[in-house]
């Protein structure tokens, strides 16, 4: 492939991954090789067609305006299916896709490497027929038996042996949930199906499911409890189906007492996986087995996912987790301190109870951070070491300012309408101080590019990336305009 096309290639995959987050990245851009661009057409190979599917869903758009950033030669994307992975280069040149980085292991890219190659029209009916097509799950919601491939990870390999319930801290804001777990966990019958657990990051969740899974260890050994991420779930899907074995997929969960899928926000889109979750899940549970699912969102604002599912899900017992309060916060830290086996003053667990308000990963953190350090070199663990130590992160929460605020004083600033910061105008008048908004918004606080859409009127990620990257040009090119984001940002910060 052409240096410079490399080159272009490389950054928007760079872009791309700053946008979708690493495992997104893994997951459906690092498979994708360019295998030509020509005529303003950049035509991508991937391994399935249900990468195909997806990437055309979901990132289609985006490769596009971002190479037509990079070569506004370029208008369209195609995408096409080589299931084999010699590299394929169409373009004539030499090695092709030099700048694409090297499959992930287990990835779809890598198993498709395994086989030779076949172009779509070849492959079309076999390895990227979706699932519900291929091989579908017989009325009665069995399974039928094969030969096992693509099967889950063993369970003990994978669960962390400090998630139990006696370390999990209750609290006002988490004991709804808590009960919910441990009656699964301690019951034989099936009393709520499924069992979806939702909060914020960092709140427990995780926990809570590898809780279930380790008191049913010891309590009923026998049971067979699978718990696996709903990204492990698509790859394990994505690669029974590249072996053409959803069969065997299926399988592994036909004898399964207790299924557990967490972080299911990850199953989106329309599509096949989507599909197939939604059958192995009807399957399991007129079969009476038990069903956990997390989320970040409660199954409604699953927007992503499709109705039938959302309602499946929401079918059992929903319990939310809440936001920490500073008791439980002061909780956790009492209880982890006693973890690590150290003394931690009440004035200095006060202090990070006060300050460390996100969530129960974050105070973990800054407490692990701050007892290493002091030990390290041997300082006393006083108030004053945790101001040292944590300076940076203490600084972050002190800075910590919300969009509401951002877009008032931004209003106030340019003289419009707080009101203006969400509708629909489209006059040069609001539109810069709404980008000046969204500017701050991306700058000053911890919020993803669609969150900050929302707030601006329920605006599409592209149009905040799209204000950020103008904003800055401003910034650039007239100095009067930079000191006036300059002293907004002051204001805001202080
Ligand atoms: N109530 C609690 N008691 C003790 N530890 C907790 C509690 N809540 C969370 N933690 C700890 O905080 C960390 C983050 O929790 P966990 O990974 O379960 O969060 P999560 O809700 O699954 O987050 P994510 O949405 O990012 O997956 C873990 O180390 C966990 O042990």
């Amino acid at each position: 492939m052409d240096a410079a096309i490399a080159a272009q290639w490389d950054r928007v995959q760079g872009q791309l991954r700053e946008e979708f987050g690493d495992a997104a990245f893994k997951s459906w851009v690092a498979p994708m090789t360019v295998t030509d661009v020509r005529d303003g057409a950049v035509t991508l190979a991937v391994p399935t067609r249900f990468i195909r599917d997806w990437v055309l869903t979901h990132y289609a758009d985006r490769i596009r305006a971002l190479w037509n950033g990079e070569n506004p030669a370029v208008r369209t994307v195609d995408v096409m299916v080589v299931t084999n992975m010699q590299r394929p280069d169409l373009t004539g040149g030499g090695p092709a896709a030099a700048a694409v980085n090297d499959p992930v292991p287990g990835s779809p890219r890598a198993a498709a490497m395994e086989s030779g190659r076949r172009t779509e029209a070849a492959a079309a009916g076999r390895a990227g027929t979706p699932a519900s097509a291929a091989a579908p799950v017989p009325a009665h919601g069995g399974f039928m038996a094969a030969a096992p491939t693509g099967q889950v990870d063993d369970l003990s390999a994978s669960l962390d042996a400090r998630y139990t319930f006696e370390n999990f801290v209750v609290g006002k804001p988490n004991e709804f949930a808590h009960a919910a777990a441990q009656r699964v966990a301690d019951s034989d019958q099936v009393s709520f199906n499924p069992l979806f657990l939702y909060g914020g990051v960092g709140l427990g969740k995780t926990h809570l499911m590898h809780a279930i899974a380790h008191r049913l260890r010891e309590r009923r050994p026998e049971r067979r409890v699978i718990y696996m991420s709903a990204e492990k779930f698509m790859y394990s899907f994505v690669r029974a189906l590249r072996h053409q074995d959803t069969i065997s997929f299926k399988e592994q969960f036909r004898t399964v007492d207790v299924l557990m899928i967490d972080d299911v926000q990850f199953i989106s889109g329309k599509d096949s996986t989507q599909e197939e979750f939604f059958h192995t899940f009807n399957a399991l549970v007129d079969q009476g087995r038990q069903i956990v699912i997390s989320a970040d969102k409660s199954p409604n604002d699953l927007e992503e996912i499709g109705a039938r599912l959302r309602s499946r899900m929401a079918s059992g017992l929903v319990a939310d987790i809440h936001p920490t309060t500073y008791e439980l916060r002061l909780g956790i830290l009492d209880a982890k301190a006693e973890q690590m086996g150290v003394e931690v003053p009440v004035k200095v667990k006060e202090f990070l109870a006060h300050k460390i308000t996100s969530n129960a990963r974050e105070l973990e953190g800054a407490l692990t951070r701050l007892v290493a350090h002091a030990q390290l070199v041997g300082r006393e663990l006083s108030l004053e070491t945790a101001h040292d130590v944590l300076a940076d992160l203490l600084r972050a929460y002190d800075r910590r300012v919300t969009i509401e605020e951002i877009q008032k004083k931004v209003a106030e600033h340019f003289q419009v309408r707080v009101a203006d910061m969400h509708s629909a105008r489209r006059a040069r008048a609001v539109t810069r101080p709404r980008q000046v908004a969204m500017y701050l918004s991306k700058q000053l606080t911890s919020r993803s590019l669609p969150e900050i859409g929302r707030k601006f009127g329920g605006r599409d990620h592209t149009t905040v990336m799209h204000a950020v990257k103008k904003v800055e040009e401003l910034i650039a090119g007239d100095a009067a305009f930079a000191e006036d984001v300059n002293l907004l940002r002051r204001m805001l910060e202080s």
